[in-house]
């Protein structure tokens, strides 16, 4: 006896990129360069069970659905694009009962030539990605949330780590000023309840709701990584959150996501030399990996 338990489908790393034209001056451009996954869950168990492809909407369907979306909606920002697919997804087959969108936006920065940022050149300054995720189902019910991914950062100093357990295995030393370093992954989930649909999640788009956050959320980071004398990655990434639910009153929860990069001091000692925090070696493995969520109120999960 077999039962199928679970099953999704969809199409992962549909790439594209549009160009945004400014009306009153076509040569003045923004770009977005985006990566979208899209996931179906709903009456396709026959496609698994009985090899009855009769229910299955193309993978090669969904991938050019995103790309016509693409080109008849406006894509900034990109919750305002996710909230659109699931709709259009949700509307269009009256057999998929949920969607589960992941949009990736790639960093183009327009750069200052001669002293003036220029119309339509741009500069990869980075890995860095802006994040957006819609789970929608049928019900109307749906978890919508933002976030920055691999925005790597290091401070030289203005970092400690001192006062932890101390036992048998222990071989770390305290110390008060070390480097650190991390790729930051930060997700931000809105408050469905407060927001109340997509349609609205898309109106709140055009009004600069997420935009805002994101540049609330990308400053936090940058300044309190930069500004606070760290006593520990948890500790810093812990008043991260607090100040982002604090700027967004939107926003129900902040989770971070944050290897510890470590970068040890070389011991010169043998060779008669002191290391006053100048020299270390970078070592990409092991990494610390330090996580948490933070929320007004305990909260069911979804
Ligand atoms: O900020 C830190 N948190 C830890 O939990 C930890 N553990 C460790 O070895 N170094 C650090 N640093």
């Amino acid at each position: 006896m077999a039962i199928l338990q679970s099953s999704t489908y969809g199409k992962d790393n549909v790439k594209f990129l549009k160009v945004k034209k400014d009306p009153s001056n076509p040569k003045v451009h923004e770009v977005m360069e985006a990566t979208v996954k899209v996931l179906f869950v709903g009456d396709f168990d026959v496609a698994y069970t009985n090899a009855d492809n009769a229910p299955i909407v193309p993978t090669d369907t969904i991938k050019n659905t995103i790309l016509v979306e693409a080109k008849k909606f406006d894509v900034f920002p990109i919750e305002g694009f996710v909230a659109h697919l699931g709709l259009h997804f949700i509307n269009k087959y009256s057999h998929v009962s949920g969607v589960d969108i992941e949009i990736f936006q790639h960093r183009w920065t327009k750069y200052p030539v001669n002293g003036k940022i220029h119309d339509h050149s741009f500069v990869k300054d980075g890995e860095e990605l802006r994040t957006a995720s819609l789970k929608y189902k049928r019900s109307g019910e749906f978890v919508l949330k933002s976030g920055i991914k691999d925005l790597t950062v290091l401070k030289s100093t203005g970092s400690m780590f001192y006062g932890f357990n101390q036992c048998d295995y222990t071989t770390l030393k305290p110390t008060t000023d070390r480097i650190l370093s991390t790729d930051v992954d930060s997700v931000w989930e809105w408050d469905s309840k407060k927001i109340g649909s997509l349609q609205n999640v898309i109106s709140q788009a055009r009004a600069g709701l997420f935009d805002s956050a994101y540049k609330s959320a990308r400053e936090t980071t940058l300044n309190l990584f930069a500004l606070e004398n760290s006593a520990s990655v948890q500790a810093t990434m812990y008043n991260m959150c607090e100040e982002i639910l604090r700027l967004v009153p939107l926003v129900s929860t902040v989770s971070y996501s944050l290897p510890n990069k470590h970068y040890f001091l070389f011991d010169f000692s043998w060779k008669g030399l002191e290391n006053d925090n100048e020299l270390f070696y970078p070592s990409p493995h092991p990494n610390g990996l330090i996580k948490c969520t933070v929320g007004r109120e305990k909260k069911a999960k979804f």
